[in-house]
């Protein structure tokens, strides 16, 4: 059945998603996250390729939308809020429930005012680096050859590489010679070292950081101002046709309530951003600028999936005078000592586990656990154990409590839920 589905899938979209080993495995995420619903899964894939295809109820059975739109053209709500320059007349979100879908299109924001009111747990800096400074640290990396590889990881048993490249620096000793192992998706890549401006260029992000964290009430298990270090940087390259799935960060090594500061450098990119749930949540679209940063504050990992948009058109006004059609994106992480170190291990299969926060079931959401990352490899042991953060060994031990919780604050849906279960800690 499943099979049929992605058959189905592959069929409908074959003209806009490449054919390539990873076809497969990435319909079947998106697949997965609407529920194995194939209609949802191709509103989901309407939505981020900006094209409208129509799914019949018969699986298997399939019709192209022959309206007179163009089936590919993009499909993106501008924000009504570009055009109106006085401050006081801006709109402003009717619902403080942002999950609240209100378009069936990807709405494109424009400002860091329609940004960060739109979007929970974000901040945007333009200008966040000294001009001439940004510009050297793209030279630098543009001539930066050695060390960019497509990431590898597995989904589902199939073996799965992104299709833009990246590499990780880092400034911490213990990082760089490997007594910290730092994971992603079960795998650990070369760490390269800071070079000078990578270094100067972690102090600059820590200060925006650090000052931007001290206006806001901190969330239960963020790490508070100024203690946020940017010591470990993803920087991922991304050619014209090279994209990011939707995903949200990792928080096994970084811990929960995670701060992740996402430097764009050179050709501006989609970055689309939607919360987790509902699986047909709205899809916002921002363009960050050269030498901008968004902060993803403490929440947004556990609130929200971002994803690099697939860019269908290549307009020669959208390339940038030094680095062309290549946008580069440095993701600063603090990595945890607590967490790399005492990460605990599967009881059943003893290979490293992932730390999530549970979110699809509104009765369960909020919970932190730990999950068995055998399953990147291929190989499915569902070994789980829940997440304790005020406990050495990270995990609850045996008939001790609840756990560690959270709920953002405008979860109605999940409070409602679990009105009658237990208390969530403040
Ligand atoms: O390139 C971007 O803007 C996002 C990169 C990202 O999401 C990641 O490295 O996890
Ligand atoms: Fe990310």
């Amino acid at each position: 059945m499943t099979e049929e589905k992605i058959a189905t899938l592959i069929s409908l979209y074959e003209d806009v998603i490449p054919k390539s080993r990873d076809t497969e495995s990435f319909l079947l995420e998106i697949l997965t996250a609407c529920d194995g619903s194939v209609k949802n899964a191709s509103l989901m894939l309407n939505e981020s390729l900006g094209v409208a295809r129509k799914v019949d109820c018969n699986i298997g059975k399939r019709k192209r939308d022959t309206g007179n739109s163009d089936n590919r053209c993009y499909k993106v709500q501008k924000s009504l809020n570009q055009f109106i320059e006085d401050d006081a007349k801006k709109f402003r979100p009717i619902s403080s429930d942002r999950r609240a879908k209100t378009s069936n299109r990807a709405i494109e924001l424009f400002s860091k005012e329609d940004v960060e009111s739109t979007i929970g747990y974000v901040t945007m800096h333009e200008k966040a680096l000294p001009e001439e400074f940004a510009n050297s640290l793209l030279r630098q990396l543009m001539d930066d050859l050695e060390g960019f590889a497509p990431y590898e990881f597995h989904l589902f048993g199939n073996k799965c590489s992104s299709n833009h490249t990246s590499k990780k620096y880092s400034s911490d000793p213990a990082i760089l010679d490997g007594r910290d192992k730092i994971y992603y998706n079960n795998r650990r890549g070369t760490v390269y070292e800071y070079n000078d401006l990578l270094k100067a260029t972690q102090l600059l992000i820590e200060d925006i950081v650090n000052e931007t964290i001290k206006k806001f009430k901190p969330l239960p298990f963020q790490i508070s101002s100024p203690n946020w270090k940017g010591d470990v940087v993803l920087v991922n390259k991304y050619g014209k046709s090279d994209h990011l799935m939707w995903h949200s960060d990792r928080l096994t090594s970084i811990g929960p309530q995670p701060i992740v500061a996402s430097l764009s450098l050179g050709c501006v990119r989609e970055f689309r951003i939607r919360r987790c749930y509902p699986s047909d949540s709205q899809i916002y679209v921002v363009r960050p600028p050269h030498n901008s940063l968004i902060i993803m504050h403490a929440g947004f990992q556990e609130e929200y999936r971002h994803s690099v948009h697939q860019q269908t058109n290549n307009r020669a006004t959208n390339l940038h005078p030094i680095s062309k059609d290549v946008r580069f994106n440095l993701t600063y992480r603090d990595y945890l000592k607590k967490y790399i170190n005492n990460a605990p291990r599967c009881p059943k299969c003893d290979n490293p586990m992932d730390l999530r926060r549970a979110f699809k079931d509104p009765e369960r959401r909020g919970q932190y656990i730990w999950q068995c990352s055998s399953h990147y490899s291929g190989v499915e042991c569902g070994g789980v154990r829940l997440a304790d953060f005020n406990c050495n060994s990270l995990v609850v031990e045996k008939n001790a409590g609840e756990g560690s919780r959270w709920l953002a604050d405008d979860d109605w849906e999940a409070k409602e839920a679990q009105k009658n279960g237990t208390e969530l800690p403040r």
